[in-house]
């Protein structure tokens, strides 16, 4: 399936656990729309199709969440999800762990354009010695 931002359409897509994903961003949800996406995500048909309308939908499959992923100095690896809130929310609640990603590599310069001054509380003090 083609999918992901504008930004995001020639990385290629794999599969991140669920559980190795950070969302620094407090999501306001539309739980229609999380429903939506628990049934697509177990082959049912959905319901109640979210606007504006998904250009199709592949049973077990949602589009993939764009992540930036930083590896410290240390090696360490972080996996950041600013978007894709609901996508998230549904994998939580039809239990589906694997999670369909496109992942862009960011220096601590780029994910500082995102966390502001909050990059060294997320990351560590790696960042900060950086
Ligand atoms: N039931 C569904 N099955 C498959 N794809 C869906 C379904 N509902 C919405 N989509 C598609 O999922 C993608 C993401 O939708 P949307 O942008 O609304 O949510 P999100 O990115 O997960 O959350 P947010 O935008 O709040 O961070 C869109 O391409 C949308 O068309």
């Amino acid at each position: 399936m083609l999918g992901g931002s504008l930004q995001s359409r020639a990385i290629e897509q794999q599969t991140l656990p669920l559980s190795s994903l950070l969302r620094p961003i407090p999501p306001v949800l539309d739980h229609k729309k999380i429903d939506s996406m628990v049934q697509t995500l177990k082959n049912e048909t959905p319901d109640f199709i979210p606007t504006p309308a998904p250009e199709s939908i592949t049973p077990g499959e949602l589009p993939p969440v764009d992540v930036l992923h930083y590896c410290s100095p240390a090696g360490k690896d972080f996996y950041f999800a600013f978007g894709g809130c609901h996508r998230l929310q549904a994998y939580e609640k039809a239990q589906v762990k694997g999670v369909n990603c496109k992942v862009l590599k960011v220096t601590k310069p780029m994910l500082k354009v995102y966390l502001g001054g909050s990059v060294d509380a997320i990351v560590g003090e790696e960042l900060a010695e950086e």
